[in-house]
Parts: structure tokens; sequence; C-alpha cells
């Protein structure tokens, strides 16, 4: 399902943070969403999911803006993993994991034999299956991120809206779910920090800075090391995978007198002298 977005403005608390973003994500791609904290990536990807509506512009599936779309048929064409999850869900992962069939079913209790497979098929696909019966809430962040991720899965839809779904995960967990991602075959639309996994894992980057977005196109044209100190605010050094040849980032600095404070302690810590 090919995604447009056209002069997209967002808000939140009442304030303008993400303006005028156009991108169109073809079918079966992924979007890697990258920008330093707080430039709006969370807040284009809940406009992208239809979770808030935008304060200018569209966004369209397939060629039908999410507006005009009922919730349930919203539910049937995207899944989301926000940040922002509640502790507490006292109930079993399976159960949990179990919701995403929600949009597909008639209501609570009515799971069928399908949505039992799908649900343990979707644990199992994120390592997870050994964790069907344990609470929710007594989970580890990384395990947790896996279930709710299962539960996206579980919700089958052409396109995954992931806000940052690896942060808690080791870095095997990490690829395994980037892999997922990869051969998953919908649209992904995906906001992660490690610009060196978002290279290697998706086929557009969009670089968000302050709201703006300030680069798109493939991860070999969007990310340089100019771009990293003008966006982040780093020193970096492009070094080629010497199997694949694709550029890999090593950070090396802040940029100087970006944050004293930190650049000072780096310096005490390393024992140097030179500044
Ligand atoms: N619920 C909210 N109410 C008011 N302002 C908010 C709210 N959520 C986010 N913001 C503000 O909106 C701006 C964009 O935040 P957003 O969460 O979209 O950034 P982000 O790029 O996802 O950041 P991060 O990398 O830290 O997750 C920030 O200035 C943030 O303080």
């Amino acid at each position: 399902m090919r995604v447009d977005i056209e002069n997209l403005a967002a808000s939140r608390g009442g304030r303008r943070v993400v303006t005028d973003v156009s991108i169109s994500v073809p079918s079966r791609s992924v979007l890697g969403l990258l920008g330093p904290n707080g430039s709006g990536k969370s807040t284009l990807l809940r406009a992208l999911a239809g979770i808030d509506a935008p304060s200018a512009g569209t966004v369209s599936y397939d060629g039908t803006a999410l507006t005009a779309l009922s919730r349930r048929q919203v539910a049937h064409r995207v899944a989301v993993m926000t940040q922002e999850h509640s502790e507490e869900f006292e109930i079993p992962v399976l159960e949990l994991v179990l919701l995403g069939r929600i949009p597909h079913g008639r209501g609570f209790g009515r799971d069928s034999e399908h949505d039992l497979a799908v649900a343990s098929d979707a644990l199992a696909r994120v390592g997870a299956s050994d964790l069907a019966g344990r609470a929710f809430s007594q989970l580890s962040g990384g395990e947790r991120q896996r279930v709710l991720f299962a539960r996206a899965l579980a919700q089958d839809t052409p396109v995954l809206v992931l806000d940052e779904p690896t942060n808690h995960l080791d870095i095997a967990h990490q690829l395994e779910l980037l892999d997922l991602v990869r051969t998953t075959n919908r649209t992904v639309l995906i906001a992660l920090h490690d610009l060196n996994l978002a290279a290697r894992f998706c086929d557009t980057i969009g670089v968000l800075d302050n709201g703006h977005l300030v680069a798109w196109g493939t991860p070999e044209d969007t990310l340089d090391t100019d771009l990293l100190r003008s966006v982040f605010g780093v020193e970096s050094t492009a070094v080629a995978h010497p199997d694949s040849g694709q550029s890999h980032f090593l950070f090396d600095s802040r940029v100087r007198g970006d944050i004293d404070d930190i650049d000072n302690l780096g310096t005490a810590q390393k024992g140097t002298t030179t500044r």
C-alpha cells in the first residue's frame, strides 16, 4: 500500500512541531525517519498513522485520505507501535497480542482458531513464544517491545508505523526485529536513532530537523558527514563496510563548542589537554 504525505504540518500541545513535509513511500518499502530528539519524528508518525489529525496537508493510503476513513478502516490498513505504552497491562502476553486481532473480529472473547494461530505465529516470529503465558507488566523493556511488535504484526495490516521499536533491544534482537521489518512485505514507516542500522535496513531515509524534512532519499544519497554535522552536531568518519561496501559512520565527537560542558567532561576523562 502506497503512503503519500503532502504538505503535512502537525502540532503537539497546540504548537506546530512539523512543517511542510511531503514524501511518497512506495508500497512494500521501508521509510526510516531520523532526527535529533524533539525534531518531530513521533509527531509525524502519529499523523501518518491517523492517531492525530494533521494541522495542514494530507496523508493518503493508496490515494484515499486517512481523514476519509473510519477508525475501523484505518485499523485495517495500519498497525502502530508507539513509544507510549501502558506498563500496567496485567493481561497475559498472548491476550495482549490477540488485541491486534480486534479490527478483524467481532469483539472480546470471540477469538477464532485463526486469530489464535496468527497471534501465536507473530509471537514465534519475534522469538517470544515462551512469554505467551507471562503477564505483560512483568516483562523486561526489551521483552515488552518484542511483544508489542508481535501485536502490530498480528493486526495483519499492509502498513506498519513503528516509533523507535528497537530502543530497548539488545543487538541480536535489534537485528532480528529489523530483519523482520525488511522481510515483512509491508509498507513500513519507522523512526530510528541508530543511523547505521537505518542505512542498512531502510530503502529510503527521511531526516527531520526542527520539524522540517531536510533530506530525503536512499541512505547512500542522504547520509553523509556534512549532514550528520549540521543536523546532529557530530563529527563523523564514513568507512566502507568490507563486505557490502556500504558506508558505515564512526562517530568521532560532538561538534566543538556545541555543548561546552560535555566537551570539558570528555576531555578530562580522556586525560588530554587539547580542545
Ligand atoms: N504531548 C505533547 N505536548 C506538547 N508538546 C509535545 C508533546 N509531545 C511532544 N511534544 C513536543 O513536540 C516536539 C516534537 O516531539 P516529538 O516527540 O515528535 O520528537 P521526536 O523527534 O520523536 O523526539 P525523540 O527522538 O526524543 O523521541 C518536541 O518539542 C516535544 O517537546
